[in-house]
């Protein structure tokens, strides 16, 4: 994987300054971006959120997942703490089927189906994002170590199969409410997301 750091520049927000760096990869063209606060050079591992980007839920706030309230959340953490990143996966959109597709999975959400029938009926795969690009950018940023705020397990095994050490896992937890609820139970109880479950109970 071959992956360009383009610029780095300011980024001020509601929830403070932070420094946004932009990248692109060598062979798909495929741009990223990462947010940074702090000096993430050192031994103290940072806080990092690897995002999926999601336009339907953070240009328009769709109330279907939770994908806006756990950014915003992990903005507010790294601001609180002064130091951390996150890693704004373009191309992952709709677990990177495309975000065209994913409406296709909507629709057939509201036929009836869960998130992952959903997508199988379609022919596409439940999960087809790649984890490669955010441990090069990652790497090009000084991390090699992470302190990393996610539920997904599988998430925290692609990057440690790049070569990124997860230290430890912050929970990334959003409020329940009647649009997000199967989905959210989907993801506790079928594809194995941690600290969900107790929102069942
Ligand atoms: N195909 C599909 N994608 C979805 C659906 N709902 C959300 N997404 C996408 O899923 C991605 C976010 O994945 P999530 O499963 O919410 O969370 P995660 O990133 O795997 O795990 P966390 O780190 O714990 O948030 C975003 O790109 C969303 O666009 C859906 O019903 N179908
Ligand atoms: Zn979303």
């Amino acid at each position: 994987m071959k992956i360009e750091h383009i610029v780095s520049t300011r980024l001020p927000t509601p929830y403070g300054e932070f420094t946004i760096h932009g990248f692109r990869e060598g062979d798909s063209g495929q741009e990223h971006v990462v947010l940074s606060m702090g000096d993430l050079a050192g031994d103290e591992p940072p806080v990092v959120r690897v995002h999926s980007e999601c336009v339907t839920g953070e240009v328009f706030g769709s109330l279907r997942c939770d994908c806006r309230p756990q950014l915003e959340s992990a903005m507010k953490r790294i601001a609180a703490l002064g130091r951390g990143a996150i890693i704004y996966m373009r191309g992952h959109e709709g677990r990177g089927i495309g975000l065209v597709q994913k409406l296709r999975a909507y629709a057939e959400q509201d036929a009836g189906r869960d998130t992952i029938e959903a997508n199988a009926v379609l022919g596409l795969p439940i999960d087809a994002r790649r984890y490669d690009a955010a441990a090069c950018m990652l790497r090009a940023l000084g991390v090699h170590r992470i302190r990393l705020l996610t539920n997904n397990p599988l998430k925290m095994a692609a990057l440690a199969e790049f070569g990124i050490e997860v230290v430890e896992r912050e929970a990334s937890l959003t409020p329940l409410g009647p649009d997000n609820e199967k989905y959210l139970r989907t993801k506790a109880e079928s594809m194995g997301h941690h600290d969900l479950g107790h929102l069942f109970e």
